[in-house]
């Protein structure tokens, strides 16, 4: 195995699909959204490896992501993969912290969702020239190796270098078991498929009724655009689910913090297990209060914290029960495992969020390796699922019984079919130029 590829040239995607058509992914601030991605490909020196990357967006200004992620793509130019990996962790900090295009972030915004796209390609090209898949290969790492893929900037008052080595130290005796424990049962997930706001009554109870029989135990509703439609709507879907299985509400962030907590109470008779996003996601206070003010209903956030930063404030004020690590919101794979470091330090359950395209086949790989190094626990933990665009994927993550399976193919299970990528490209693959030109 050729165990120090170069990398050669890049390509950056502009991949949209038009998912509002039929409101899935619909919310209270996003009514229209169309699934998309900034793709990136990193090609390499050795015939038929590359890393594929993505990082989620919504249609409109996709186009930005790549542009940034084009710019942090020309940094790997030359570079072998033994290079980056070797010490991933300066790696990363020279990726986020150059001198010029920080001051675009620092480590937030569009540049760090590029970020996480180039990233999370790196992390693939390091796996399928490993051949494995990188929940695996992030398995196999030493204690030191993994915690050398971490960048501890800024995180020293809550956690230090030397208490996340313990942590995954203090793993290791039981790591072979519970590797066991995911082949054989996967790991819990939910699903947000079945409560999209855009989707009708006679909808939602149809798919609550198809993932039931699939053997979901646990529900997302959207809420917070119109609160008697939320108390009709989440009647229903607790009539449909029954007492005993799990709904969580999720508000995108449509509340005041006071409003936050009156609209929480008029939907607690619901038995709600978490709200989700209930307000500005850069509001750490007005989540500790929320939380103080809805207990024991937990208060849910992550998939616009936008590094471990915010992460870190969260889980110190005590301002969440349920940390989302978003795959593509943080700066890919290397802060993902800053935060599970951090949670499993506060107590907190790593329940990743997933609504959008490809955040499902990353997440897969996440939990897993929560479970494995980090976390160890499945308590209180669940994984988000949504059930659109899988069909994209070359290895699509494959989830059973209301359970994610463990990812076979080497890899990040990110890269999505040639075929999709020219028939989806944006402006000028088939399904856009159609639509684009249909336009009067
Ligand atoms: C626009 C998107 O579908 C969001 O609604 C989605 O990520 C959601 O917040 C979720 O938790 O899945
Ligand atoms: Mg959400």
């Amino acid at each position: 195995m050729n165990r120090a590829p170069t990398i050669t040239s890049y390509e950056v995607i502009d991949l949209r699909f038009p998912t509002s058509d039929e409101a899935h992914g619909s919310d209270a601030m996003h009514a229209d959204p169309d699934y998309s991605a900034a793709y990136v490909v990193l090609r390499t020196d050795v015939a038929g490896l590359e890393g594929h990357g993505l990082t989620f967006t919504l249609g409109r200004g996709t186009d930005v992501c790549v542009a940034a992620a084009e710019r942090l793509c020309e940094m790997t130019i030359g570079l072998t993969l033994a290079e980056i990996t070797r010490d991933f962790a300066n790696f990363w900090r020279r990726l986020t912290s150059e001198s010029q295009l920080r001051w675009l972030g620092p480590e937030k915004g569009v540049v760090h969702l590029a970020t996480a796209a180039v990233v999370n390609a790196i992390w693939d090209l390091w796996a399928k020239a490993e051949g494995k898949p990188v929940w695996k290969l992030v398995a196999d790492l030493t204690p030191e190796q993994l915690i050398g893929c971490i960048d501890f900037r800024y995180l020293g008052n809550a956690l230090t270098r030397d208490e996340a080595l313990r942590i995954v130290e203090a793993n290791e005796p039981d790591k072979a078991d519970r590797e066991q424990r995911l082949r054989a049962d996967g790991f819990p997930a939910y699903t947000t498929s079945a409560g999209w706001l855009g989707y009708s009554d006679d909808q939602i109870r149809q798919l609550c009724r198809e993932a039931i029989a699939d053997g979901w135990n646990a529900f997302k509703l959207k809420v917070g655009a119109d609160q008697q439609d939320d108390r009709r709507r989440a009647a229903l879907i607790r009539e449909e689910i029954g007492p005993h299985r799990r709904l969580m509400i999720d508000a995108n962030q449509r509340w005041e913090v006071g409003e936050a907590i009156e609209w929480v109470r008029a939907l607690a008779e619901f038995d709600l297990w978490w709200v989700e996003e209930p307000t500005s996601p850069d509001d750490v206070v007005g989540h500790a209060e929320i939380a103080r003010a809805i207990a024991p209903i937990g208060v849910a956030t992550g998939e616009q914290c936008q590094n471990r930063v915010i992460f870190k404030q969260f889980l110190q004020l005590n301002a969440i029960a349920f940390c989302q690590i978003d795959s593509c919101r943080l700066g890919g794979l290397n802060e993902v495992l800053a935060v599970m470091l951090l949670a499993k330090k506060f107590g907190v359950p790593v329940c990743p969020h997933a609504g959008g395209v490809g955040l499902c086949e990353y997440v897969n790989h996440l939990i897993m390796i929560d479970y494995l190094r980090i976390g160890a626990s499945l308590e209180n933990r669940v994984c988000e699922f949504v059930d659109h665009l899988h069909e994209h994927f070359v290895d699509p993550c494959v989830v059973t019984g209301g359970a994610y399976r463990l990812p076979q193919a080497p890899g990040y299970s990110a890269q999505i079919h040639p075929e999709t990528l020219a028939a989806y490209r944006y402006p000028d693959g088939p399904i856009w130029r159609e639509r684009l030109g249909a336009k009067p």
